[in-house]
């Protein structure tokens, strides 16, 4: 990611070629970039998909480096459940707006809890697929919690199927990925899916 630089302001100082490019595009849309209303949404533009982007700035992993062990024994399915996030697709850079699950069976410890909607968003805050954001969320906590399981399951509608393209206001693009015992074990996949609602 390139490196942004702040103004006086406090803000991300927008480099002239990405003003232009923003005021190309409005012009190619077919309005004009230099009547008043208009005059400083490239700066806008540029500094909302610095926000949309932020997951580039993030290694989602980090957020699942401190754990704990003292929890009482307790070796159930830890789980978030309907963690609404945004996130856009590289196909046309419109936004994906959705909620994800995500759980796992804990081997020795776990993580706070709030760490799990972490990961998400530094997966979701980029130009993304949903199946491969389905799949990073689940390999990060995989990898870095070694539990005994992992499930994610993303439930979310597409900008480019709605306001253009096809047009199909309310149809929701439901992905998941199980790994280890949710993958394997027929009764763990159950439980984990009747607890995610599904
Ligand atoms: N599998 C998958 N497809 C996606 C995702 N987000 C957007 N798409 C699709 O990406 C495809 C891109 O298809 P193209 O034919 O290259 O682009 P297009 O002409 O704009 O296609 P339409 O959307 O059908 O108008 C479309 O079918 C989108 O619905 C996603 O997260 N996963
Ligand atoms: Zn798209």
């Amino acid at each position: 990611m390139t490196k942004v630089e702040l103004g006086p302001d406090g803000k991300p100082v927008v480099p002239e070629e990405v003003l232009g490019a923003v005021r190309t595009l409005i012009e190619w849309a077919g309005d004009d970039p230099s009547r008043e209303g208009l005059l400083d949404t490239p700066k806008r533009v540029a500094r909302a998909w610095l926000e949309y982007c932020q997951g580039y700035a993030d290694d989602p992993a980090i957020h699942l480096s401190r754990t704990f062990e003292e929890v009482g024994g307790y070796d159930e399915i830890v789980m978030l459940r309907d963690i609404p996030f945004q996130s856009h697709c590289e196909h046309h850079m419109a936004p994906i707006t959705g909620k994800a699950s995500i759980a796992y069976l804990p081997k020795d410890r776990v993580v706070g809890i709030s760490k799990l909607a972490r990961v998400l968003n530094g997966y979701a805050r980029r130009l993304q697929v949903q199946e491969r954001l389905t799949a990073e969320v689940a390999k990060c906590i995989w990898d870095n919690l070694q539990p005994h399981g992992v499930a994610v399951v993303i439930d979310a509608q597409h900008g480019c199927m709605t306001g253009r393209g096809v047009r199909t206001p309310g149809v929701g693009m439901v992905t998941s990925r199980l790994l280890g015992s949710f993958l394997d074990d027929e009764r763990s996949r159950k439980e984990v899916l009747a607890l995610m609602g599904y």
